[in-house]
C-alpha cells in the first residue's frame, strides 16, 4: 500500500474558487517526491489537505492507511510539516520549542531523540539560544526539528529553499537527503527546476490544481539526454523515402523541416549518414538547428498545453 494515497480530490475555498480539480496521486514508502509548480498551482492546498489543516471537498486521502478525516490523529501523528512561512516564537528557547511540539502530539518525553534530531540538523550546540539569536537558516532548520520531534514517517517540506541563498540551499538538500537515509519519505514543494532535478526520486508537476505528470527522475532524466535535429528545407517535403522514416525522421511544418531525435549518450549519433541520406534523397539543407530538451521545456510545455485547451 503507498504510504500516502490521494485519490480524485478537489477543494474548494469559500466563494467557490476551485483549488484542487481532482488530484490522484500515491506516494511510495522511503521516497522524496518533489511537486513542482508556478504560483497559486494548488500545492500549498494539496500539502495542507494531506495534513489535516483543510479537508477537502471531495475524495479521499489516507496516510499509512489512516484516512485524514475520519481518522484524522492516526493519519496526522504519521506526519510531519515544515511549513513555508517561519513561526516561531521569538523569546523561546530551541530545545524547548522542539520539546513543545513533540508534547503537542501526546509522546512521552525522549530527550534522546530530541538530542539525534538537533545533532542531525546541527542545531544541538544552539539548543539553548532563543529563538531570535538565530540566523534565518538556523531557523529553518528548527522548523525541520519541530516537524520532527514526534516522529514522523512522512516529511512534508513547503518551498524549504524559497528565498535562500545557494549555500544554505545545498545545505537543505543534503539535510533532506540524511533523512531519506534515516527512512523519511520526504514530499517536499518547489518552484525551482534544478531543486527537483537535484534531490527527487520522482517528479510531480501540478498546475491549476491538477496533477499534469508525475515520472521517476530518470526517466525524465532520460529524455532530458535526448537531442532534436531541425533540418530546415529549401522546398518543402511532401513524402520522405522509406529508409529515412525508418531512421525516425519526421516532417513537421508543412513539409518545410524535417526532425531527428538522438540520445546524446550515445557513441554515434547517426548525424552524418542522415545528412549524406538526405541530399541523395535529392532534398536541399537551408539550415540546421539543434535543440536540448530541458525539464524547463517540459514543464513549460505541459503548462502551455493546459492552457491552451482551457
Ligand atoms: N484560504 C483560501 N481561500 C481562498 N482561496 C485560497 C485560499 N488558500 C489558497 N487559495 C487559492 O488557491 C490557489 C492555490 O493556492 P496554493 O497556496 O495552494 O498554491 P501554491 O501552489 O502553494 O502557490 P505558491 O507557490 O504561491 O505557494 C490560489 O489561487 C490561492 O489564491
Amino acid at each position: 500500500m503507498p504510504m500516502v494515497q490521494i485519490t480524485n480530490v478537489r477543494k474548494s475555498y469559500a466563494g467557490g474558487f476551485e483549488a484542487l480539480k481532482g488530484a490522484s496521486l500515491d506516494i511510495h514508502e522511503g521516497e522524496i517526491l518533489a511537486l513542482l509548480g508556478p504560483n497559486g498551482a494548488g500545492k500549498t492546498t494539496l500539502i495542507s489537505t494531506i495534513c489535516g489543516i483543510t479537508q477537502p471537498t471531495s475524495g479521499t486521502i489516507t496516510v499509512g492507511g489512516h484516512d485524514v478525516v475520519t481518522d484524522y490523529r492516526g493519519a496526522r501523528s504519521l506526519v510531519g510539516l515544515v511549513p513555508q512561512e517561519i513561526n516561531l516564537e521569538p523569546f523561546e528557547r530551541v530545545i524547548n520549542t522542539v520539546r513543545f511540539s513533540r508534547g503537542l502530539f501526546g509522546k512521552p518525553k525522549d530527550d534522546a531523540l530530541l538530542e539525534r534530531v538537533l545533532r542531525q540538523l546541527s542545531l544541538w550546540d544552539k539548543r539553548d539560544n532563543r529563538i531570535m539569536e538565530l540566523s534565518g537558516g538556523m531557523k529553518r532548520r528548527v522548523l525541520i526539528a519541530k516537524a520532527l520531534a514526534h516522529e514522523p514517517r512522512v516529511l512534508f517540506l513547503d518551498e524549504p529553499t524559497a528565498g535562500v541563498d545557494v549555500e544554505l540551499r545545498r545545505d537543505m538538500w543534503d539535510i533532506v537527503a540524511g533523512l531519506k537515509e534515516a527512512g523519511v519519505t520526504i514530499i517536499l514543494t518547489t518552484h525551482y527546476i534544478e531543486e527537483a532535478e537535484a534531490i527527487a526520486d520522482r517528479i510531480g508537476v501540478i498546475n491549476e490544481g491538477e496533477i499534469l505528470l508525475v515520472e521517476e527522475k530518470t526517466a525524465l532524466m532520460t529524455r532530458l539526454g535526448q537531442k532534436e535535429l531541425r533540418i530546415e528545407l529549401h522546398e518543402p517535403a511532401m513524402a520522405l523515402p522509406a529508409a529515412l522514416v525508418e531512421r525516425g525522421l519526421r516532417i513537421e511544418e508543412g513539409g518545410h523541416v524535417l526532425v531527428y531525435t538522438y540520445d546524446t549518450a550515445q557513441d554515434r549519433t547517426g548525424i552524418a549518414t542522415l545528412i549524406r541520406e538526405i541530399s541523395d534523397a535529392g532534398l536541399v539543407l537551408r539550415d540546421l538547428q539543434t535543440r536540448q530538451n530541458s525539464l524547463e521545456d517540459i514543464f513549460v510545455g505541459l503548462v502551455s498545453k493546459q492552457e491552451d485547451a482551457a
